[in-house]
């Protein structure tokens, strides 16, 4: 089973991506999704180079945000992919069974669309307002969680949901209880001072439940 918290990279170049990422990895990141907006294919080839190996020293999932033939050229464990970017079962069958694919979603018919098609796992969004991603779709509160793992259960809809979108540590525990699986995060981590005690205390809330 996934990881209950991603980390989303930052970074507008190659060392401060690289920076982040690492920092994020040290303190305990175990799943990366690399995105690295309007970039160059050969800035984000470079960058995705330097990951991978990165990712393997600390045994964490590495997806890539968009680039579906990066994923393939680099041999990344995944991607994640929106709802305007190359359709999921487009995905699934140019990289295959073994690759994790992730999938945007904002409301009920997109979760039961990406699971028709092959997805793996969903990123379901906007929480709340982020400065981190331009042209979000409508935000969601937490009753729009709410309603939308409820609609899931009544369909017998099983798949990881992971809330996204201005997620602070407070909103961790309200989510949970929502029906979600876990987060998938960003600014919170990059703009930490104390990213190790920033993850210890969202993995503590995020792994409450679960007995071993
Ligand atoms: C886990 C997760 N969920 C949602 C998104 C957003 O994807 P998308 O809508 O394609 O937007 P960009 O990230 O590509 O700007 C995500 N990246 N990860
Ligand atoms: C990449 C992304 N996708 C979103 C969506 O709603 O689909 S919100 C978002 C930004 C997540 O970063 P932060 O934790 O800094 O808000
Ligand atoms: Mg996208």
């Amino acid at each position: 089973m996934y990881s209950k918290l991603q980390y989303i990279s930052q970074g507008e170049t190659i060392e401060k991506q690289l920076y982040n990422i690492h920092q994020a990895l040290d303190a305990g990141c175990n799943w990366l999704q690399m995105r690295f907006k309007n970039q160059t294919q050969k800035d984000a080839f470079t960058l995705a180079e330097a990951v991978k190996p990165l990712c393997e020293k600390y045994t964490a999932n590495f997806i890539v945000n968009d680039d579906l033939h990066l994923t393939k050229e680099i041999d990344a464990d995944g991607i994640h992919l929106g709802l305007t970017d190359t359709k999921i079962d487009e995905a699934r069958t140019f990289l295959g069974p073994s690759k994790v694919i992730g999938g945007t979603a904002n409301t009920f018919e997109d979760i039961e669309n990406h699971v028709k098609n092959g997805c793996d796992y969903i990123g379901l969004g906007p929480f709340r307002f982020t400065n981190t991603k331009e042209k979000l779709s409508p935000i969601l509160g937490l009753s729009g969680y709410f309603d939308i793992l409820q609609k899931l259960k009544k369909n017998k809809i099983e798949i990881p949901v992971y809330a996204i979108g201005g997620i602070t540590l407070r909103d961790v525990n309200p989510l949970m209880e929502t029906g979600i699986h876990g987060i998938a995060v960003s600014g919170i981590i990059t703009e930490s001072d104390e990213k190790e005690k920033l993850i210890q205390q969202l993995n503590e809330k995020l792994y409450a439940n679960i007995i071993v």
